[in-house]
Parts: C-alpha cells; structure tokens; sequence
C-alpha cells in the first residue's frame, strides 16, 4: 500500500513536472496556436501525398483498362466508364490526375478550384454530348439511356450515359438548337477554367487577323514594287528570286533591330538625335591648322563667374555693402553724367541690364538696407553692375575707391569717403550707441567650425533593416502598413508608412510601446498623419545622433537668400533640410525645455545669425541673462544697445524702457504718418534735409533676448509680466521683437498672458506631456531626445515641425566676438538708456524702500473718489498686474485710508479727499 502510494505521488509529480513543462513551453496562447497549426500542416501535407499517390494509381489502372492492359478487371472497368463516359473516357484518366494535383496545388484558393475542376468535368460531359449529339448513333430519339450507356460501353464510343442525358434534355431544341446549346455551355466553361474572355479574345484575333492581312498587303505592295524594279532594271542588274529573299530577309532584320533600339532607348529615357546647340559658338571653333586644341587652364580674376555669387564669402558681403554705399554716394550725381554711353554699348547684355535695373534704383528709390542680404544673393548681375559702376565713375573716384577697397586685405580697415562728408556724425538715434560710423565688417565663416562628416551607407543599410523590423512588427499585430519613404535626419530618422485599407490610425498609435520594444529604441515619436501627406510617420532615433554646425546652415542657400536681417538659422528638419526663419515674422518667440536641453544653444545661435547676417545699424539687440554666464561674452560686440543685463532687478527696468521706446516710435510713426517701421525708414531715406541740419536716423530693428524668464518673474513678476505683455501685444510693428527662454514652463511663469502674446514657441525635452502642453499646447516634446532636438512651432504653422537645432560652441562664439571687438571700434552705449533703466530701477528701490508704488497717491484718491477699496478695480483702471494691485492696497490700508481685508468684499474706505491731501504733504 505504502510502495503504492509512494508511486502514485511519484507519478503525480511527475505528470505535474509535465504539466509544469507543458505549461511552460505553452503558456502564451500563441505559441501554442502556432504549434497546432505547425502539427496541422504537417498532417495535411501527408494527406495530399497519399491523395496524389491514389489518384495516380487510379489513372493508371483506368488508362490501363482503356486499352485492355489491366485484366479481367480492367475489362469490367473500361466496359463500364466508357458506358458512363463514351468517347471522353478516353482522356478520363488524364482529367482525373490533373484535377487531384491541381485542387492540391491550389489548396489556398480551394474554392475557385473546385469551381474550375467542376467546369472541367462538365466540359467532359458536354464534349461528350456534342460526339452523341453530331454521330446521333445510337439513334437519341428511339434510344433509352440504357440502351445509350449499353452502346457506349460495347463500341467505345457515342456519348455515354452523361451525355445520352443531356442530349435527351435537349432533345426538344432540335439537331441545331441543341448543338448551339451546347457549344455555348462548352464556351461558358472554357472562360471559367481559362478566365479569359471570349469577346476579347475574338478582338484579338480580329485585330491580328487585321494586322495579317495588313502585313500581306504591304508585302504584296512591296512584291509589286520590286517586280515593277525589276522590269526597269537592266538585264546585269537583275537579281536572282534567292538573292532578292536574301536582300527582304536582311532589310526586315535591320528594321527588327532599329526598333529594339527605339524601345531600348525609350527604357533608358535617352533622347537621341536632338541637340538644342546648332552651332559652335567662334572662340571655341577649331582652327584647321591645329585640330586640337590643349592649353593650360589658368584662373581668369578677371571673369565673372556665374557661380560665384552663390558662395557666401564676408569680403564679397563687404564688396556689396561697398557697393550699396557708392551707390548712395551715386544718387547725387545726375544720371546722364554716369554713363558713358559708348562704353555702355561695348558692354555685354546682362550688363547693361543689370546697370539699368541698378540706376532705376537709383534714381527712383532708395534701396532698403535690410533688402541688401537679398540683393547679394540674387548674385547673377551683380558683380557686372558693379564693374558698371567702376567704368562709370570719373576716374579719380574709381582710384579712391580703389584704395579704399576691402579686396587687399580683409580685415583692412575703410578710411571714410570724403563724398560721405558725415563721416563723423554720430549715432543720434535715441537708443542708440553713440559710435564714430564705421563699416561693419561681418566676420568670417571661418572662424566657426567645419561640419562633421556625414555617415555613409552603413546607415542607408541600417534604415532598410528598422523599416523591415518596423513593417514585420506591424504585421504581427495584424496591422499591414507599406513603408512608402524613409528619411534620415541629422539625430532622428522618420519612416513613413502607409497602413492598408480599414487599418485604423489610432491602432498603429496604441502599438508604440510595442515598435519600441521590437526596434529596441529609446523613445519614438508617432506623427499620425504627418501633415500634407496620406502616410504616418514614425520617428526613431539615430544610433549615432549626429549634429548640425551652425556654419553648415550659415553657409546654406536658404540663409543667403533670406531677406531679412533678422533670419534665425533653426537647424535641419527630419530630411535634412535645412530650416531658417524671420524673426519680424514670428514676432515673439517662447523657448522652453528642460535643464540641458539646448536652450542656451539655441540663443547663441539667434543672436549669431543676427551677427553674421546683419549691420548693427539695422540690428540691435537687449540681452537679459539673469543666469550671468550664458550671454555675457557678448559685452561689447556692436550690435548690443546696452550692456548685457545680468541683474534680474534691472531687467525690468530695461524692459520699461523697451515699452517706452516702442511708444516713442508709434508716436514718430504718427508724426510721419506711416504705420511701421518699414514705413518710416523709407519715408526717412526719402526725405531732403536742407543743408546743415542733420537728418534723422533711421530706426533699427530690436531683438530682445531674455535667457531665463523665471529668474526675472521671481523678482518682479508683475512688472516683468506687464511689460512683456505690451511688448507682446504692440512692438510688432515697431521692430521689437522677444526672445524669452525659459527652462521653468510652469503656469506661473509662461503665464496665460504670456503664453496668447508670444505666438511662436521653440519647445526642447521636457519630462512630461503637462510641461509640453504648457509650451505647444500638445504632447511631444517629452520624447525629445535633448541636445538640440526640437519641437519648432513657429505662428502660422498648423503643427510643430522637429528640428535639430544648430549647434554653436563656446569658443567658436568667443572667436567671432573677439573678431568684432576687434574690427570695430570702442561702443560706446546711450547714456539715455543706461539712465533710464537706472532710473527706473532706482525708482522701483526708493518704491520698495518707502513702500510706496509711484500709483500710491493717484490709486488713493481714486478709491476715496470711488468710496471702494477693491484690487480688481485698480487693476482695470492702471492696466497693472494683480500683485502690484495688492501691494498698492497694502501701503493704502496701512496708511489708513483703506480697511482690513473683509474677505472678498471691497475694503472700507475711511479718509476723506482733505484727510488724503494732508497725508501726502506730511508723508512726503
Ligand atoms: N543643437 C545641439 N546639438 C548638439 N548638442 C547640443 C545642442 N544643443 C545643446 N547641446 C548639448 O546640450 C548641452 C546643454 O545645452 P544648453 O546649455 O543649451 O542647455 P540649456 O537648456 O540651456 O540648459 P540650462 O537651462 O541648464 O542652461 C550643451 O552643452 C551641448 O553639449
């Protein structure tokens, strides 16, 4: 009993060691499904080999039988098919093979191979009727179908039992009407084995039999022709009926090849035969004495390259700013003491055309400065125009301007031309530095480093190796999606997929942690629908995340050729393409990201574009940078208007001035009756100053830049706020422009406020879906890979586009400062604006200090008036933020002239006016 029981839980243990391995190895439903499936198909394939194995057994006895090989047995058999079957059953035995194999070969689409091996057998039936029907032995009328299948059976022949059936349902249509039947039914089979169509088919052969009979008229044409030359010919010429089938042999083989050719060149999309160029052009014309011509090529200074203008070079930038100001200078002279007109006759085409497009300019209009950048990217007649001038001037002028030229040495500095005569006028332009008007000189893309090499095929390879995993990972979800494009960005690569018919966006959404884990990524991005386009895109990171270099987009054809001076070279998009923007389009510009995500990058590469792309007379920026190391190396470059802020006291204070200087300008706006920036500057280069007055400045466009909002919001949020918000709201068309970072995108510093004025958002990684929403008001940008990977969303967009922005370094920044420093004199900032800040911080101090807001005593009489201490009120009625409101309210109740706090009710008022006005006086 014991043994047994000690067997009995071996055994069980055992089963259960089974049952755990079974367990094991089946757990997933799938596996297990698949392993079904595995013994399922095995079995099958058993199955179909004895099948096939049988039935050629079959054939063979029945093909045997036919012919009396197959003994007593096989006389029995053959009596009775040929009864069954008559004259067909002599293809029986083939019939029945070729079906057996082709319903097995076809299991996948069993069911249209049934249909096809039943249309088979019934055309056997129908073959077999017709052989009945055209030998009417026996006769169909008198006969029975016994007596049919009897005949059959005994003369191998007739129609048999089937078809003695079937002529017999026919039998009331007549010899022809069943004969037409029945061929009709032998058609209608004949489409559904074949599935080709009769009509068509009988087309075809119409149209061959066409082109036959074409083909034979044209050799009968030819015949006649060549019998017709033979009669002319003489006797000696005639040839021989081999040799004339030889020579028609040869010519049709010559036009056989010459059409292949045709097709072949037509693959290959070859035009053959056309040339657009008829004629040598004379100084390129072989001379006979000396067939060939070699000779050294040397370098031609002297010719216009039509290229050359496409490569960005700061001495040629130099050459066209020369050239703009001659221009200028050339607006005083009247047009016809210009132009030498023989010499404008000696000149080549495009030269005359673009002199004339150059004086129309300048004589019409005065050409914007900051169209200049555009002008020397439209390169093609430029220099030419330029030689103009030269061949133009008087001579001494050309001389001087000859020595004065930046070509023999780049960084040589431009005495001032004495046709300038201001010369040393100063800048007076409120807000202006005041420095002795020297050149700008744009420093050299050398100074920036080259960019890194690309990678090569390796990651061609690698990219067709993911899109595979990702379409194969896709499938095994039962999601069938085709990849139609990949492309390869600097840091991430987006595969586009186009998902089969029904398949539901949001399925292949909800897979994304699933295509993570297949491609074992770090994070992918799923873009559904990419926008413009029938395809999702799924981004996935590099394994090696490459980088851009600012002079790679600083050197592009897109930064050239953008007009503004304000262009702000982003970075390259998902294809690589190169992304630049106008900042006066944007106009304000939210930057937002995590810690160590490239914001600080991303500034330095705002204010190097501005650098290389524009004068500082029609650029000026504010730097505020409460984190004090990020922008103060560019103290003193000339672009800057004061120096860089660095104390988040004074921040607001220069904001201040900004909302005062933007008001100054609406009101000369005003005053000269134009409504921009744009507007004004052109009526001012317009304007005639009688001799001895100065005229008035044109006005820069300003850029502000704030690296670091939430510093300032911490320690003046409500005036920070205010004056970012009127900023926002009006500088547009004044020229300023803002550029806030902040790493902070809580709802306390990107306020509402803030958030609806600053239309363009720059949003970088951040932790989560809340802080993306709080920057693009969409997820997304918590799957940013950092280091410059960004989501830029800039107003008039529909959706935030992924760059990877550029990237500027320390030293490549610490060169180009020192190369402005260096070739441009001492700046000297506006006293008036340092002042003015000053002031206003000083007077936020003595505010703070005293406690009393500058609105204190008119926030006073206003309520004593109202007789209503409220916060809201105050706010409404000075258009200031809440906590300055509040704070005035405090110094008012602790003055006395408002209660304490009854909740949410309006405060007490408890002086009179009087009462009021002799606080002031004694408490000033
Ligand atoms: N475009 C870029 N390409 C490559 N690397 C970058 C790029 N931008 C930033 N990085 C890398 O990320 C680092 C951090 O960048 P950055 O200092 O701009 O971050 P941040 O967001 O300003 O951080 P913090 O707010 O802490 O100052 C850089 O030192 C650099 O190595």
């Amino acid at each position: 009993m014991a043994s047994g029981g000690r067997s009995s839980t071996a055994k069980s243990s055992k089963n259960k060691a089974k049952t755990t391995a079974v367990k094991k190895n089946t757990s997933p439903a799938g596996k297990r499904k698949r392993t079904t499936k595995a013994k399922q198909q095995a079995a099958n394939q058993l199955r179909d080999e004895v099948l096939v194995l049988l039935s050629f057994a079959v054939a063979v006895i029945l093909l045997l039988s036919n012919f009396n090989l197959a003994g007593s047995v096989g006389v029995q058999i053959k009596w009775f098919m040929f009864g069954l079957f008559g004259v067909m059953e002599y293809i029986f035995p083939i019939v029945v093979a070729a079906s057996l194999i082709f319903l097995i070969s076809n299991r996948e689409y069993i069911a249209v191979a049934r249909v096809k091996t039943a249309a088979v057998y019934i055309l056997m039936v129908l073959l077999s009727a017709m052989a009945l029907r055209i030998g009417n032995r026996p006769d169909i009328a008198e006969s029975t179908l016994m007596e049919i299948f009897h005949y059959s059976a005994v003369h191998n022949t007739g129609g048999g039992f089937f078809g003695g059936m079937l002529c017999k349902l026919l039998k009331p249509l007549g010899m022809f009407g069943s004969m037409v039947v029945l061929l009709l039914l032998i058609i209608i089979c004949l489409i559904v084995i074949t599935e080709k169509s009769f009509i068509s088919g009988v087309m075809k052969m119409q149209k061959s039999g066409s082109r036959m009979v074409h083909a034979a008229k044209q050799d009968y044409d030819l015949y006649r022709e060549h019998s017709a030359d033979r009669q002319r010919r003489k006797p000696d010429e005639e040839l021989s009926e081999e040799e004339y089938l030889a020579r028609r042999r040869e010519e049709k083989l010559k036009k056989i090849q010459e059409k292949e050719e045709k097709a072949q060149a037509r693959m290959n999309k070859k035009a053959r035969g056309i040339t657009s160029a008829t004629t040598l052009p004379k100084e390129t014309a072989v001379e006979p004495d000396n067939p060939i011509d070699i000779h050294e090529i040397v370098v031609d200074t002297q010719r216009e390259d039509e290229y050359s203008g496409d490569i960005y070079s700061p001495v040629q930038q130099q050459e066209q700013a020369y050239d703009y100001e001659l221009e200028s200078i050339l607006t005083e002279e009247p047009e016809e003491e210009m132009i030498n007109p023989v010499e404008t006759e000696s000149m080549p085409d495009e030269t005359i055309h673009g002199l004339s497009e150059r004086l129309e300019q300048m004589t019409g209009q005065y050409q914007e400065p900051e169209m200049y950048p555009d002008t020397y990217a439209e390169n093609g007649s430029e220099p030419s125009a330029y030689e103009a001038y030269e061949q133009a001037l008087p001579e001494e002028t050309v001389e001087q301007d000859m020595e004065q030229d930046g070509y023999e040495a780049e960084n040589a500095e431009y005495p001032e031309p004495e046709v300038m005569g201001d010369a040393e006028e100063t800048a007076g332009v409120s807000g202006q530095p005041h420095t002795k008007v020297q050149r700008y000189q744009f420093p050299p893309l050398s100074l920036l480093n080259q960019a890194s090499s690309k990678q090569g095929g390796s990651q061609d390879r690698e990219n067709k190796a993911t899109a595979l995993r990702l379409q194969q990972t896709l499938q095994n979800f039962g999601v069938k999606v085709t990849i139609t494009d990949i492309s390869c960005g600097p840091a991430v690569t987006r595969y586009e997929l186009q998902p089969e018919q029904g398949v539901k966006v949001s399925k292949i959404v909800s897979l994304s942690d699933d295509i993570k884990l297949n491609l074992a990524a770090a994070d992918i991005r799923i873009e559904a629908p990419i926008p413009g386009k029938a395809a999702i895109g799924i981004e996935v990171p590099n394994k090696v995340a490459g980088s851009v270099s600012i002079r790679e987009l600083l050197e592009s054809e897109a930064f050239e050729k953008s007009a503004s001076p304000i262009t702000f070279a982003v970075g390259k998009d998902i294809a690589g393409k190169t992304i630049v923007a106008d900042i006066a389009k944007m106009p304000h510009l939210l930057i937002a990201g995590a810690t160590g995500s490239g914001k600080s990058v991303c500034i330095n590469t705002i204010i190097m574009s501005i650098i290389y792309k524009a004068d500082p007379e029609d650029v000026k920026m504010i730097m505020i940078d409460p984190k004090m190391v990020e922008l103060r190396v560019y103290d003193g470059i000339p672009h800057l208007m004061i120096p860089v802020v660095i104390d988040p006291k004074k921040a607001s204070g220069a904001l201040n001035w900004a909302v005062n200087e933007m008001t100054d300008r609406y009101k000369k706006f005003a005053q000269m009756g134009v409504r921009n920036l744009k507007g004004y500057n052109d009526e001012i280069a317009k304007m005639e100053v009688p001799e001895g007055e100065e005229p008035p400045q044109k006005m820069p466009q300003l850029v502000i830049i704030i690296d670091e909002l939430a510093d300032l919001m911490m320690v003046a949020p409500g005036e920070v706020e205010d004056a970012i918000c009127r900023l926002a709201q009006l500088a547009r068309a004044a020229g300023i422009h803002l550029v806030i970072a902040t790493q902070r995108p809580s709802v306390n510093v990107i306020t509402g406020l803030i958030k609806a004025n600053v239309p363009s958002r720059i949003a970088f990684a951040v932790s989560s879906g809340v802080d993306s929403r709080t920057i693009i008001d969409m997820n997304g940008a918590e799957k940013l890979l950092g280091k410059g990977d960004m989501l830029f969303f800039p107003s008039g967009y529909p959706k935030p586009v992924r760059v990877q922005g550029a990237f500027v370094s320390d030293d490549e920044v610490s060169r180009v400062v020192d190369f402005l420093k260096e070739n441009s004199q001492e700046v000297v900032y506006d006293e008036a604006v340092s002042e003015s800040i000053t002031s206003t911080q000083s007077q936020n101090a003595h505010n703070t200090a005293s406690e009393k807001d500058s609105y204190f005593a008119e926030a006073g009489r206003f309520i004593i008036e109202k007789e209503k201490g409220s916060i809201g009120m105050l706010q409404r009625y000075y258009k200031i933020g809440f906590n300055r409101a509040a704070r005035i309210m405090d110094q008012l109740a602790d003055a006395g002239v408002v209660g304490p706090e009854v909740g949410t009710k309006p405060r007490k008022v408890l002086m009179t006016p009087e009462e009021f006005e002799t606080y002031l006086k004694q408490n000033t």
